[in-house]
């Protein structure tokens, strides 16, 4: 199984009140988008960095700046967009897709009603997000779904993974890293990750 747990603990314990049933919308949101940005930290580690020099008030220098590589942040549609402020706190330049796909609550199949991105996809490297990562189809529909328009590096950022989904990633896609903040045990019959937080889009905005 090939994914990065970031076991930060400002991380896990932000995650364990995500957790929790008792947490309301308002403060389930906020977390989220602190847990995004921590996580944004973790995934940006190794942006190429450039030499360039400039003048301090004490002393001309020569310093480390980012290169200006493209990125693009594609949230999945509806719960991804809980976590989209928090990683555009750490990297403002990226671009903003939005990938819209749902899991038929019967099938668990994936069903696709929305792409727009941005218009160099093939010039950019996307981070994919959604808080949950369950048998793994909305995530390799929507990573299908950016390669089809020409993306070449594409990593995915969840919150919390079932073994199931992290299983089918790894086996569609070898080439995309995961990152997330917990593989749980396992998926319940109706496709729920156990332990989990239930339903991400339903606990982001309130629907049940
Ligand atoms: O790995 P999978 O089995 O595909 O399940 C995970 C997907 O399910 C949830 O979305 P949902 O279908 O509830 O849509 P919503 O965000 O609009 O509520 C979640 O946000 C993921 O996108
Ligand atoms: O546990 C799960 C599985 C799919 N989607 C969710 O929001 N939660
Ligand atoms: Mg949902």
């Amino acid at each position: 199984m090939q994914v990065k747990v970031i076991d930060h603990p400002l991380i896990q314990h932000k995650l364990s009140l995500l957790r929790d049933k008792n947490t309301g919308s308002k403060d389930f949101r906020e977390l989220l988008e602190e847990i995004a940005m921590l996580m944004a930290y973790e995934l940006t580690r190794n942006l190429p960095l450039e030499e360039t020099e400039i003048e301090t008030p004490v002393a001309r220098t020569r310093c480390k700046v980012l290169t200006g590589k493209k990125l693009g942040v594609v949230p999945i549609l509806r719960a991804g967009l809980g976590m989209v402020n928090g990683v555009l706190r750490l990297i403002p330049a990226a671009k903003v897709g939005h990938v819209g796909v749902y899991r038929d609550p019967e099938t668990l199949k994936p069903v696709e009603y929305y792409c727009k991105l941005p218009t160099d996809v093939s010039e950019r490297d996307f981070i994919v997000i959604d808080p949950m990562l369950a048998t793994g189809g909305s995530s390799v529909a929507t990573i299908d779904m950016l390669k089809r328009k020409g993306a070449k590096n594409i990593k995915l950022m969840c919150l919390v993974a079932a073994p199931e989904g992290v299983h089918l990633v790894n086996e569609q896609h070898p080439d995309v890293e995961i990152y997330t903040a917990s593989v749980d045990e396992r998926l319940n019959d109706h496709g729920y990750i156990v332990p989990g937080l239930g339903d991400a889009g339903d606990r982001i905005f309130g629907t049940k």
